[in-house]
């Protein structure tokens, strides 16, 4: 069986986060193991609070996984800030993986802070060279690129300068765009741009779509995809899971992760 590490942070209310990861991981069947950055208390109303791990604990963490299981791909979320970042990226240096999927998280739905604003430097300096895709929102695109990023052209703009941070691939997710009927996600290989279109779910529920789309992506490129593959699964995946949202809590309530296994089972 193949394996994915999530190094990131852990959500109580299990929409986003770590949580999303692992179940992401499971429905996808990957192996799946965590390295916990921080500790959140939160729900879908939003984070009420944030418990940071030490730069240490967190390499440890990812030690243990290193010297005795490896993995063949690794998802990044909540890093918090710049001592994580910098463990992080020099553990992901020391065993030499690959397969590095980086979701620069910043904000959550609800507006709390999950990486410091100083922090922004180091993920651009250590992590993102060593990442083979970067999955911003245009919020996110718009903080690592400095620009303002309104138009296709923008987006594709903000593609290439995220690729001269080093990156291999970006895909610059559309949940926050103003496309009423579409959602579209725009990969740039550094030689190619291919979008990815699929309908606007009309719905509040949608909080943990990033994390688990990204860890969908790293899913698929542990058991061998391409990028393109990869990325175009990741948003059939997204897709199933906010359309059978699950209405739990009082506020931004969690995608389903069961729905896409479960839709693949009846197309068979
Ligand atoms: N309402 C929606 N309907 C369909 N797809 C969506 C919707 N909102 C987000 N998505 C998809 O979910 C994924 C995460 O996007 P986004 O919301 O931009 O990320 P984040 O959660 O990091 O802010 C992307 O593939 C995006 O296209
Ligand atoms: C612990 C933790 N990590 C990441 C996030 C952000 O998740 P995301 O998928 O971007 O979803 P929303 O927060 O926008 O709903 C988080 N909330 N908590």
């Amino acid at each position: 069986m193949k394996k994915a590490l999530t190094i990131a942070g852990s959500d109580s209310g299990g929409g986003a986060g770590i949580q999303a990861d692992i179940k992401t991981f499971q429905e996808l069947e990957v192996f799946g193991m965590s390295a916990i950055t921080a500790v959140t208390a939160q729900n879908t109303l939003g984070v009420q609070a944030v418990y940071p791990m030490t730069a240490e604990a967190v390499a440890n963490q990812i030690e243990s996984i290193g010297e005795d299981m490896g993995t063949d791909a690794v998802k990044t979320g909540m890093l918090f800030n710049a001592e994580i970042i910098e463990a992080v990226s020099g553990k992901i240096k020391q065993y030499q993986w690959g397969n590095v999927v980086v979701d620069p998280v910043m904000i959550a739905k609800g507006g709390a802070s999950l990486l410091q604003n100083e922090a922004v430097y180091a993920l651009k300096k250590y992590l993102l060279p060593l990442a083979m895709i970067i999955t911003p929102n245009i919020p996110e695109a718009e903080v690592l690129t400095e620009m303002r990023i309104q138009t296709d052209e923008d987006k594709k703009e903000a593609a290439k300068k995220l690729l001269e941070l080093g990156v291999k691939n970006v895909v610059i997710k559309g949940g926050h765009d103003e496309d009423p009927s579409e959602s579209i996600d725009l990969l740039y290989t550094g030689t190619d741009f291919f979008t990815f279109r699929s309908r606007r779910i009309n719905t509040k529920n949608t909080h943990g779509t990033g994390c688990t789309f990204s860890a969908a992506v790293a899913a698929e490129l542990a058991k061998g995809s391409n990028i393109h593959e990869a990325v175009s699964k990741g948003k059939d995946f997204i897709q199933a899971a906010i359309e059978d949202q699950l209405s739990i809590g009082r506020g931004h309530g969690p995608t389903n992760h069961g729905a896409y296994r479960r839709l693949s089972a009846l197309k068979e």
